[in-house]
């Protein structure tokens, strides 16, 4: 609400699936405290402008004005949270709030977040002249949306709470952009609709661009993180690659399109944009009878027998709708624009624990591959629509699941040969050895380059790498299979909402760059075995070749134990977590139990390999 924008032209709509009242609460308070904090934040071009991340990183900033103003602002808005907070505690809103505002009345029903009716509430009506703030100035206009939800009717997860927004935004502003960004993400740059804007407007290629993505970025990263969510280098190299063959993909959160392009449309030469034709004056109509405009746009039976999830809209029936929806305008022939300023745009909360971080990549996986598996595979929808090389940037995610096999492949069976003095690779001495060598050197050399050029850390860039690993035999693997159970019918779409809080202890081992595991999840189970089978068989083989004697074996088995060995070292955190750490987060007995268990089943497993030399 507080771009630096004219606030007339800006209207600002909150999409609740919950349908809780305490969260229409919550916007009720914000849309009070707006008053005073948007002609503060425009007289003090204070940035970044959402009140809690501004609060909670500068205490020294009174130097901007007077003390007195800046305490009482803070004040006004510790007040505030502190309400919203007792109410949320109390889980109800007393009588005399709810006598504010008539919103409050559409939960005198009984409401529940998957069984209510839709709600909208208009609770600033930019134009109205009385929804001015404290300086006089036109606010933002602000509303409140829960789409229907009732138990016979699939709700289409995101993509329909997107769907119903562009609907129930059509009656109300109309504007011809929409941007759009996730519950747990802010705005951290004022200048951001300007900057998008620029895109659109541009006088050669303007036309051209559908939407403007910026990158997800994160405040809640550690030096290190040691879960591999720093996203730099997929930020600068892969989206920024991908803008130079035609646009990077729609990531869900944090951008620009246009209106019309999530309506269905096709790119034509001649296309140019209405910029004030569609955009609803609202003097006209009275507020109440577009508010029921809007509900009934927003029903649960509203989009039966429509094209919306498929020609219009935001596509369904994926768990990742964003990336299919980007790909389907790119080939409808708009480009996009990858942008990218010094001042991210937004930034979000990026999971905490090893848990999280398993489910949200083990949600992308799976949905790349239903993609690439459905008749949305880049490579046959895209075929004669986007370049080539589009295609295979739009690939690299889609081929993540089934990259889980090979990956499993090489962290086990190269060490269990090695134990049990079966050679799988050319000895290093040979010549055919130089293709292992040459993919492995410059494979890590190439990828730690690009780590540190996008500003990771050599420790972060190493915590990468064994997060690579991890996410392969874990998240990757699990996507793989419930896709492929999904094909045959044995299971249904879900999407699975990546947690945002963790306990206090959880938080601060994240600070600490201490992994997190705590529970006795099947996915650590696999985890676990697979550091110990390496720690076994690399003691194991380590001494067979050097009781053995001969120069010979180390000649065969080096590039084996040069694996083996990289993958103890990688592992290090997980044998610390098993047998060292006492903390609550530590790997459980339990696990450690099953993991030696299949470790020595996994023992038993012959190897054989014909025609060699070593048996
Ligand atoms: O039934 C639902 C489920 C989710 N959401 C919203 O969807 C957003 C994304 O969910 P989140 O749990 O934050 O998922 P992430 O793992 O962070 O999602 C990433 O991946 C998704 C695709 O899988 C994209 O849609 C997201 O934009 C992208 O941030 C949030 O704002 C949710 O409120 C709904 O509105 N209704
Ligand atoms: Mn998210």
């Amino acid at each position: 609400m507080a771009y630096n924008y004219p606030a007339e032209k800006i209207s600002v709509y909150l999409s609740d699936d919950g349908g809780s009242i305490l969260t229409f609460y919550a916007l009720w308070e914000a849309s009070l405290f707006a008053k005073h904090w948007i002609p503060f934040c425009k007289r003090y071009n204070i940035e970044p402008r959402s009140p809690a991340a501004y609060f909670s990183e500068s205490d020294g900033h009174q130097d901007l004005c007077s003390p007195e103003e800046w305490s009482l602002i803070r004040e006004m808005y510790e007040a505030m949270t502190e309400r919203i907070d007792t109410a949320v505690l109390s889980g109800k809103i007393s009588e005399e709030v709810k006598a504010n505002d008539k919103g409050f009345h559409e939960w005198d029903q009984e409401n529940t977040s998957k069984n209510h009716q839709a709600t909208v509430q208009i609770l600033i009506e930019g134009k109205d002249k009385n929804a001015n703030d404290d300086e006089g100035n036109v606010l933002p206009t602000l509303v409140y949306m829960a789409r229907e939800k009732r138990p016979q009717h699939h709700h289409n997860f995101k993509a329909g709470a997107m769907n119903a927004l562009i609907r129930v935004s059509s009656v109300i502003s109309n504007s011809p952009i929409i941007m759009n960004v996730d519950c747990d993400m802010y705005s951290n740059n004022c200048d951001t609709i300007r900057d998008a804007l620029c895109f659109f407007l541009d006088e050669e290629m303007g036309h051209k661009i559908g939407f403007v993505q910026f990158p997800q970025n994160y405040n809640n990263l550690t030096k290190n993180n040691i879960y591999g969510n720093s996203h730099q280098v997929t930020n600068q190299v892969l989206m920024g690659g991908m803008d130079s063959v035609g646009g990077p993909m729609y990531v869900g959160t944090g951008c620009f399109h246009r209106r019309e392009i999530l309506c269905g449309r096709r790119f034509t030469e001649d296309y140019k944009e209405d910029w004030d034709g569609g955009i609803k004056d609202k003097t006209q109509e009275n507020i109440d009878e577009i508010e029921e405009k809007a509900k009934s746009l927003a029903a649960s039976t509203y989009e039966h027998d429509t094209q919306w999830g498929d020609e219009i809209g935001i596509k369904y029936g994926y768990p990742a709708e964003d990336i299919i929806t980007g790909l389907e305008i790119h080939c409808r022939g708009w480009k996009s624009v990858h942008s990218n300023p010094p001042r991210p745009a937004f930034l979000g909360v990026a999971p905490t624990t090893l848990a999280q971080t398993l489910l949200q990549h083990k949600r992308w996986s799976e949905g790349s591959f239903s993609i690439f598996l459905s008749k949305y595979c880049p490579f046959m929808f895209g075929h004669g629509k986007i370049k080539l090389r589009h295609q295979m940037g739009y690939s690299i995610y889609g081929l993540w699941a089934p990259n889980s096999i090979p990956t499993l492949y090489y962290v086990i069976i190269p060490s269990l040969a090695l134990l049990k003095g079966i050679s799988l690779f050319p000895e290093i001495t040979s010549p055919w050895i130089t293709p292992f060598i040459y993919v492995l050197c410059v494979k890590n050399m190439y990828s730690l380059y690009e780590a540190l050029s996008c500003g990771d850390t050599l420790k972060g860039w190493w915590n990468e790498q064994r997060m690579w690993m991890v996410r392969r035999i874990t998240s990757y693997l699990y996507g793989l299979t419930d896709t492929v159970r999904k094909l045959l019918g044995l299971s249904k779409m879900t999407f699975a909402v990546t947690s945002k809080v963790s306990e206090q202890n959880e938080s601060k081992r994240y600070e600490q760059e201490i992994m997190e595991f705590g529970s006795s999840a099947p996915e650590y189970v696999i985890i676990a075995t697979v550091a110990l089978l390496n720690l076994i068989c690399l003691v194991g083989g380590l001494s067979q070749i050097l009781t053995g004697g001969r120069n010979i074996l180390l000649n065969v088995f080096s590039p084996q134990l040069i694996l083996c060995g990289m993958l103890v070292i990688t592992n290090i955190p997980f044998y610390e977590a098993m047998f060292v750490r006492k903390d609550k987060g530590r790997i459980p007995f339990s696990v450690t139990l099953a993991s030696i268990g299949f470790g020595m089943l996994a023992l038993l497993v012959p190897i054989v390999r014909y025609n060699s030399r070593y048996i």
